[in-house]
This record gives structure tokens, C-alpha cells and sequence, in this order.
């Protein structure tokens, strides 16, 4: 195992949701995980709690590792290039990728690298999650909602992933507010997605991600 890059079809579809147990599921069959999302948009300094590096780094096990998950953290609630500029800075491609390959380089089994919003949305002026992905090489781990309307979004996700040759290891789709019956919604995505194995995650608070974790323990 190496590393994922953990893909959304969009943003506030439960990528560090599912990250979070993701990480608690291989943690208790004893693999050494890690996680870095490169960029942090809508990041409250004075209350980091609800913060996707403060939530990975406690399922991690190691709240101090908040700026290390994430050593680029910007307030505005906005894609990150534009978070950044209102603090001015200039985000660039090529240094996410240096900051994603110092991760990459650490001691792991596996490091789960998070993205910021969708596949197509943009981390600099000029690149998306999905250059940063290519630069990287990386498998997808790729997180979906259960909303009416999502299977569009997977399927473009799926076929913009599959222009660049980018491998995806495994689909999740988490279940959204008020959306439409979660096992109907996936078995309507599988009539049209054969290749990729998607696995389920309810709202449900006994749910863990311990299928997918033996999945993606299998290899990738
Ligand atoms: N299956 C689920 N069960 C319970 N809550 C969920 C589930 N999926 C998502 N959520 C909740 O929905 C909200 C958005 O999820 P999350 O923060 O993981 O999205 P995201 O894709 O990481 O967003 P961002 O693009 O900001 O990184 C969170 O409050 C999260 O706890
Ligand atoms: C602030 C939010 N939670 C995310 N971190 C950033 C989402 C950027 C989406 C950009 C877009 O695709 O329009
Ligand atoms: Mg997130």
C-alpha cells in the first residue's frame, strides 16, 4: 500500500468523513496510516475543531497534528486559490505537489491525501484537484453523495479521472440529508459503473469502514 488521493465528485460529499473512518478502520488492523490534504479553505484559526485536518488528525489519534495534515490553511469559505489570494498568497501547482511528495516520503502503510472540493475544482488559477492528482500519480479514492443527481456527478468524475489515466481504487458513496434511498441510489450507479467496486456509507453511527479498509488492504 502506498498512498490514495481521496476525490470528491464535489465538495461537502463526505470525503473526510469517510477519510476519518477510513483511517480508525486500518489503524485497528494495525496499519500505519497517515493523511494530508495540501490546501484548507472556510479554516477557522480561533475555532479549528471542525476543521478537516483537526478531524483527520484526531482519527489519527494526534491532534497536534493539525498543521502538518495541513500547512496551508486559509479562513475564507472559497476554492483555495481565492481563500488564499484575499490573505495574499499565490498558490501554485507545483508547490502543492512538493508538499504532497514530502508527505508521500513520510513513514506510512498508507497516506490518504484529500482534495478540496471536487475533481474538476480548482486549487490554483490554473490547476484542479485532478492536475494534482496526475502530477502525483496517484490512485482515487473517490466520495460521492447519495443526493438526487449524484450519479451524474460520479459518472463525469469517472470519465474526466479516466481522460487523465488516473486508477481509481475503489467509489463511495456516502449518504447525504434528505436524499432519495441509499442502496437504490447505488444499485442505479452500478447499472451504468461495472469496473469499480462501490461500497456504502450510511448515516448510521454504528457504520465503520472496515469493508472498504480489507478492500484497499488487498491492494490497489
Ligand atoms: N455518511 C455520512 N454519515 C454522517 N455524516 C456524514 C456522512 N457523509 C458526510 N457527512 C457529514 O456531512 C458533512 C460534509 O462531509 P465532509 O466534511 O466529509 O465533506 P467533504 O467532502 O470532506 O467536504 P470538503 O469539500 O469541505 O472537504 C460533514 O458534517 C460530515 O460529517
Ligand atoms: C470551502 C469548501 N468546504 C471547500 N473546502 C472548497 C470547495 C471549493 C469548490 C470550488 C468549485 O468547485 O466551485
Ligand atoms: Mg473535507
Amino acid at each position: 500500500m502506498s498512498a490514495l488521493f481521496v476525490a470528491g465528485t464535489g465538495t461537502d460529499v463526505g470525503k473526510t468523513h469517510v477519510a476519518c473512518a477510513l483511517i480508525r478502520a486500518l489503524k485497528a488492523r494495525g496499519l500505519a496510516v497517515d493523511a494530508f490534504k495540501p490546501v484548507v479553505s472556510g479554516f477557522d484559526p480561533a475555532d479549528p475543531s471542525g476543521s478537516d485536518p483537526a478531524r483527520l488528525a484526531e482519527a489519527l489519534g494526534d491532534p497536534a497534528a493539525l498543521p502538518r495534515i495541513s500547512p496551508r490553511r486559509y479562513r475564507a469559505p472559497l476554492a483555495p486559490n481565492l481563500a488564499a489570494r484575499l490573505e495574499g498568497d499565490v498558490l501554485r501547482i507545483d508547490d502543492l505537489a512538493a508538499d504532497c511528495r514530502a508527505a508521500l516520503a513520510g513513514a506510512h502503510d498508507l497516506l490518504l491525501v484529500e482534495g478540496a472540493g471536487g475533481v474538476m475544482s480548482p486549487l490554483t488559477d490554473q490547476a484542479t484537484n485532478l492536475d494534482l492528482i496526475a502530477a502525483l500519480d496517484l490512485p482515487v479514492l473517490l466520495i460521492a453523495g447519495s443526493y438526487l443527481g449524484t450519479i451524474s456527478h460520479v459518472l463525469t468524475a469517472l470519465i474526466a479521472l479516466r481522460a487523465r489515466g488516473v486508477r481509481i481504487a475503489a467509489i463511495v458513496m456516502s449518504e447525504s440529508l434528505d436524499a432519495p434511498d441509499l442502496v437504490q441510489t447505488a444499485d442505479a450507479l452500478r447499472a451504468f459503473e461495472r469496473e469499480t467496486p462501490i461500497f456504502l456509507a450510511p448515516r448510521d453511527e454504528a457504520w465503520d469502514a472496515g469493508e472498504l479498509a480489507d478492500h484497499l488492504a488487498k491492494g490497489f
